[in-house]
């Protein structure tokens, strides 16, 4: 037992310090909310009046600070940032990286006569030059302008992180490209502001902003770190490349909403401490469907600060999980056969006057806000459908949706059975001028239900990518180690093209001499029937449902390259210039990035599962071989010709199968090394990720069917790759 799996089983036998490793945690979570936040409440004792009117307005009315102000605000920050033992500082910022970006300067600076002292200016925290030629840019960075700017987002607050003060950043090139997530995500906010403002100038003129908002859910598994670490696969690629289904997963549904297992709520225990630290307001918590899988949510927040917030989450929960001798997998399908984990975006908009615009109100005014904003989300979806499953799409991703709960790759809206019959009412309207009794049925009968019919909305609908959950819309396409940035531009970027048409369509017909809600009701009939057809009550993964969606019109873009093939569709890139959010040269380069790195994934993952069943699965299963035909040989011995036949029958169908598999696995591999340099070879990115797609990974099955056959066949004692029952049920 000289294995790695066996060591790292040895260490198991939940010693002590695997046990006992939980914290003293305050009765009250809320006296440490923000202790490592640059609150405004901080801000207001640090700075000046001026200075900390001047933050409030960038961060309400987005207007720009002065370069004396900003050396007010870089002193604050550093003096309550040093109060708190801190040294260094960093332009905090997510380059398509997928992972966040830091790079610590110190606030030590040397001066004349061999002393030396602490300083931060306002240049320092505006603007960074990091050296920055070595995050993906798609090529839109030459080396010889290999410059890339770090620029303070003064809308998301800075926040300390062990000794380093952190100052959430965008990231873009010399040439002004965006190269980062955040960047384009504040365009789209600011669109989707406008847009909405000028709409619910129909409703409301004390609105004067509105702000999109997002919860996000989080979901993750938790491995044994030494398991962790016997596993190749885990390790280089984040998911098991291969393992075979051990007799009980999740099919008694006994670990959902179960008690949480001791090790794992030390390790919550102190991640909502820090979380409470760094301003993130997390509140729920819970196992989750697979063994070992877990979830974790907060309030919902401004999107950009919520989309900072889970970074900054993901960063922070790697690392507690460490202390409690687990590592965190954020892979969407780190496991065959059990559930994937998602991170479900709880998306909808609220003004500056307290209303949430996706909930409907007491009266008929209400109301009709209400579904204006509702079908017009719907819309948005149902125009650039494909953009969205394009901002979803990602090699991990594609292992989640279609089964377990996690959608598939059909974009369509679930409304709920009872507001679908509203919008069927709605579509009766009689064209142009309403009869007063008609206005006075709508008011009642139709638009004036809706708050009733809310109430008892306990409709639910796993199996869609998008969900209507009585006062948000929930992408719960969105794959758990995404940046939720990336969903969250193209959900506000359609939703401001979508009110921006509507507003002029409503303002055509007031032309006319419509009345404003004849106007609005007149539009909003067209835009049900127009799109009907994206909204989907039944069962998403039936193949009823694929070809109902096919008769349709909708695309199901099953796979990566497809759906990053559609991204690049002259609608899209039209709407991103109309609404200011990329450049043409922007989504390209973007586009790019993605493709490689979906080629790049499957390239290591078609290399370690090589490694694996060469180095690990093969010998095993020889060594076990072996022993069958010594023992054969001995049958023979004692037995005598005749009799060992019979009495030596398993074993020696044991000995055929298991030389069975080894030549399936031996040509497997070599017909997957054959197709991953041809793929390799592929200059075009584009069709190299199509290759990889259809003709490396398909490879990875017969590979890993044979191995898993091996499994069930190989003493346990021999077979060198950690267990699922293992990784799944060690808590
Ligand atoms: N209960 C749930 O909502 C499960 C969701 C599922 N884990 C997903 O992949 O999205």
């Amino acid at each position: 037992m000289s294995t790695l799996r066996f060591k790292a089983l040895e260490t198991l036998p939940f010693k002590d310090f695997r046990k006992d490793n939980s914290i003293e945690v305050p009765v009250k979570l809320s006296e440490l909310f923000c202790q490592n936040v640059f609150s405004e409440e901080t801000m207001r004792e640090y700075l000046t009046k001026e200075a900390f009117q001047s933050i409030l307005d960038a961060m309400k009315k987005g207007t720009k600070i002065q370069r004396h102000i900003a050396d007010q605000v870089a002193v604050a920050m550093k003096d309550w940032a040093m109060s708190k033992g801190v040294t260094h500082y960093t332009h905090w910022f997510q380059p398509l990286t997928g992972s966040t970006a830091e790079k610590h300067d110190s606030f030590f600076t040397p001066i004349e006569g061999g002393r030396a002292i602490e300083r931060f200016s306002g240049n320092l925290l505006i603007q960074q030059e990091p050296d920055a030629s070595s995050f993906p840019n798609g090529g839109i960075r030459n080396t010889f302008e290999a410059r890339g700017y770090t620029a303070w987002d003064p809308t998301s607050p800075a926040f300390i992180m062990g000794t380093t003060l952190c100052i959430p950043s965008i990231f873009i090139s010399y040439t002004g490209e965006t190269l980062d997530y955040k960047a384009p995500l504040l365009r789209a906010l600011n669109a989707v502001d406008e847009a909405a403002t000028n709409v619910m100038q129909y409703f409301d003129k004390n609105v004067t902003k509105v702000t999109p908002t997002l919860g996000w859910e989080q979901e993750y598994f938790l491995v044994d770190s030494a398991l962790y670490q016997s596993r190749p696969d885990l390790v280089l690629t984040g998911k098991t490349l291969l393992g075979h289904s051990p007799a009980k997963g999740q099919q008694l549904d006994d670990h959902y909403f179960g008690s949480i297992p001791t090790r794992v709520m030390n390790f919550m225990k102190e991640l909502e401490v820090e979380c409470m630290k760094l301003g993130i307001p997390v509140t729920t918590r819970h196992n989750e469907v697979a063994p070992n899988q877990f979830e974790l949510a907060p309030m919902f927040e401004e999107v950009n600060v919520a989309v900072d917030h889970n970074s900054l989450l993901m960063d922070v929960m790697a690392r507690i999980a460490h202390r409690h001798h687990f590592h965190i997998l954020f892979h969407e399908k780190p496991f065959a056969g059990v559930n994937g984990s998602g991170k479900h975006n709880n998306w909808s908009l609220a003004t500056d006057t307290g209303e949430n615009l996706l909930s409907p109100g007491k009266n008929p005014k209400k109301n009709l806000q209400f579904l204006t904003f509702f079908v017009n989300t719907i819309k948005a979806v149902h125009e650039y459908a494909d953009l969205l499953r394009a901002s979803i799409a990602s090699a991990s991703n594609d292992h989640r949706l279609g089964a377990n709960e996690a959608p598939p790759a059909i974009i369509s809206v679930f409304i709920g059975s009872q507001l679908f019959r509203v919008l069927e009412e709605l579509e009766k309207v009689t064209e142009g001028k309403l009869s007063p009794d008609e206005k006075t049925d709508l008011k009642l009968n139709v638009v004036g239900k809706i708050p009733e019919i809310l109430l008892d909305n306990t409709d639910r609908n796993r199996t869609s990518p998008f969900a209507f959950t009585g006062n948000k819309f929930e992408i719960r396409a969105v794959g758990s180690a995404a940046n939720c940035a990336e969903s969250m531009t193209v959900m506000n970027t359609i939703a401001a093209k979508q009110l921006n048409d509507f507003k002029k369509e409503v303002d055509a017909l007031i032309e006319t001499g419509l009345k404003k809600d004849e106007a609005i009701f007149n539009v909003l009939r067209e835009y049900i029937k127009q799109c009907k057809n994206i909204m989907f009550e039944g069962d998403g993964y039936s193949d009823d449902w694929a070809k109902e969606a096919e008769k349709r019109g909708l695309n199901n873009l099953k796979t990566t390259p497809e759906a990053l093939k559609q991204e690049m569709d002259q609608k899209f890139l039209d709407l991103y210039e109309e609404i200011g959010v990329f450049t043409h040269r922007e989504v390209e380069a973007r586009n790019e990035i993605k493709l490689e790195k979906y080629s790049t994934v499957i390239d290591i993952e078609a290399r370690v599962l090589s490694d694996i069943a060469r180095n690990h699965i093969i010998p095993s299963a020889l060594k076990y071989q072996n022993r069958l035909i010594e023992n054969v040989k001995g049958l023979k011995e004692i037995f005598g010709d005749k009799e060992f036949k019979t009495l030596a029958k398993e074993q020696m169908s044991l000995i055929a199968n298991i030389s069975e598999n080894v030549s399936k696995i031996k040509v497997g591999v070599e017909d997957l090394i054959t197709a991953r340099e041809a793929a390799k070879a592929v200059p075009e990115s584009q069709t190299q990720a199509e290759d990889y797609c259809n003709k490396v990974k398909p490879l990875f099955d017969v590979i890993r069917d044979a191995s898993d056959d091996l499994e069930m066949m190989v003493d346990d004692e021999l077979w060198p790759m950690t267990k699922y029952r293992e990784m799944l049920f060690t808590r």
